[in-house]
């Protein structure tokens, strides 16, 4: 981070800076800032109650391509952003803003973020940034998506969670690289209208805060804390939970609200990490509401206990970066961070317990929404993954029209899901003692097979997570009984030993 007063004084002008940022209250735009021009590629204002940018921003700093303004106060979306020419993305998370106007989005956007504004509209330019791959829209006022942002072919993550939407514009249903959707508190998805929660809720354990005993912190998100805990269940009986308790009213994927309510209402499947009971009597839970409090407010939402997964489950991906956008990163021998790979048993053995776990889910009429491998939690021994973080999830049962495209965009972040293990988390051949078996490199094919199958550009003509689940358990049933799909076979030299064992096995 820099400072105000060496900038004032002229001292960053010729470092070379790529990177700049303030938090400092700025009653205007220092103009200082501006000379950093060519090299600057990332400016950083959040925080600093800015409303206006000066109108030569574009010409002076014509490189910059990351742009950060949260928590300050543009009403108005600012149309000099427009004129930076390198411009990827913008972040206006809580300004209040309440206008976007006509052309004023940059043509070469990737990610947008404008996450808790009061914007009821998008304007039809939006169709303009056609490189758009992540757009943060949640808690705003919106009640429609302009038709024109059906030509953002690229959108990868959409959040639409805690607007004004009484549906979703069948468009969305057939944007290519469309894979991680959230839009839970909406009119088309009120709790109301849907049974899930309750039937769910009926079978949760009511947990006294007073029976439990907090120790170390396991995780830290965006929604709230995990801890490591104690249930007291009875004066003899303790169980070893994890505890989750939900704090702040809105992050960039929804509302706590909305993610504990969907995690309850998941239920419970042997590869999603499970909810054991709701948390009643916590301290904090009789507090009122301060009226007109800072909708960022660090009040407690509510809390749950969950199975304790014990520590040598371990992430399966980090978070994507600025430069992957849309999709995870992984360890590579690169970065110096490579983790032990899974062999083709423990691959298989997870993707068809994630498959299940998202067919149990779709069939309550919940999509995810961020199907991700650094939301998994995995061991390589137990040959076991486990899905977790709700914050994206939307009960849509009985919900908007669409429910069957809601589950094929899913379908494509399974996709993304198989292609990541197939390129980061499986051996490959030169890592395998001995070299990949003939059985290895058959599902290595079916996996590429299916993956292809679940990124169809035709969102309708893919796979039910139903479907996947049938071909993933085919695959695993042909490991013990030798039974291989039947499939196109491209390379055929490397498949004859393996076709031939297809024939003896069906005969
Ligand atoms: N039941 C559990 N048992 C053990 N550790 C857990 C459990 N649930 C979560 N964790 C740990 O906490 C981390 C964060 O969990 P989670 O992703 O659910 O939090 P979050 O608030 O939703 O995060 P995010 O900011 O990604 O939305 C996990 O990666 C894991 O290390």
């Amino acid at each position: 981070m820099q400072e105000l007063q060496v900038l004032l004084d002229g001292g960053y002008k010729a470092a070379g800076l790529t990177k700049f940022k303030l938090t400092c209250p700025l009653a205007s735009f220092p103009a200082e800032i501006l000379e950093l021009g060519d090299e600057l590629e990332q400016l950083d204002l959040s925080g600093t109650g800015l409303s206006s940018l000066p109108s030569n921003l574009g010409s002076a700093l014509p490189n910059l391509k990351i742009a950060f303004f949260s928590d300050c106060n543009f009403a108005i979306f600012p149309k000099q952003l427009a004129q930076c020419p390198n411009l990827e993305m913008v972040a206006f998370r809580n300004n209040g803003m309440v206008e976007i106007p006509e052309d004023s989005l940059p043509l070469q956007l990737r990610w947008l973020i404008l996450t808790g504004n009061r914007i009821a509209s998008l304007p039809a330019s939006i169709g303009r940034c056609t490189r758009l791959q992540k757009c943060m829209l949640a808690g705003n006022q919106l009640q429609h998506l302009p038709t024109e942002m059906a030509q953002c072919r690229k959108l990868g993550l959409l959040r639409l969670s805690v607007n004004r939407f009484e549906s979703l514009p069948p468009w969305l249903f057939t944007l290519p690289e469309l894979a991680f959707v959230s839009f839970a508190g909406n009119t088309c998805t009120a709790p109301a209208a849907n049974g899930a929660v309750t039937k769910a809720a009926f079978r949760l354990a009511h947990v006294n805060w007073s029976d439990l005993e907090l120790q170390e912190t396991l995780g830290q998100g965006a929604s709230g804390v995990i801890s490591q805990g104690l249930w007291k269940q009875s004066p003899d009986y303790a169980e070893e939970v994890a505890v989750k308790l939900f704090h702040g009213a809105l992050t960039s994927d929804g509302t706590p609200a909305d993610e504990m309510a969907a995690f309850i209402a998941a239920g419970a499947h042997e590869s999603l990490i499970s909810v054991m009971g709701r948390i009643h009597g916590h301290p904090e839970e009789e507090e009122e509401t301060t009226p007109g409090a800072d909708k960022n407010n660090n009040k407690f939402q509510g809390g749950i206990v969950m199975q304790l997964i014990p520590p040598y489950y371990t992430v399966l991906g980090q978070p994507p970066s600025l430069a992957s956008c849309t999709r995870d990163c992984f360890p590579t021998p690169q970065n110096g961070t490579t983790t032990p790979k899974l062999n083709a048993s423990q691959a298989l053995s997870m993707l068809v317990g994630l498959a299940g776990a998202a067919e149990h889910l779709h069939a309550r009429g919940i999509a995810h929404g961020d199907l991700y491998a650094h939301n998994i939690l995995a061991s390589r021994d137990d040959e076991h993954a486990l899905l977790g973080d709700f914050g994206a999830a939307t009960i849509y049962a009985h919900g908007p029209e669409h429910e069957c495209g809601i589950e094929k965009l899913e379908v494509l972040a399974f996709a993304h899901l198989v292609e990541d293990f197939l390129s980061n988390l499986i051996k490959t051949e030169g890592e395998s003692e001995g070299g990949e078996g003939d059985v290895d490199v058959a599902m290595r094919r079916g996996l590429q097979q299916l993956q292809a199958r679940c990124a169809a550009a035709d969102v309708e003509a893919r796979p039910t997570f139903e479907q996947v689940l049938e071909e993933l358990e085919g695959m695993m049933g042909w490991r013990g009984m030798m039974r291989i799909p039947d499939i196109p076979n491209p390379t055929a030299s490397a498949s004859a030993s393996v076709g031939v064992g297809v024939a003896a096995a069906s005969s």
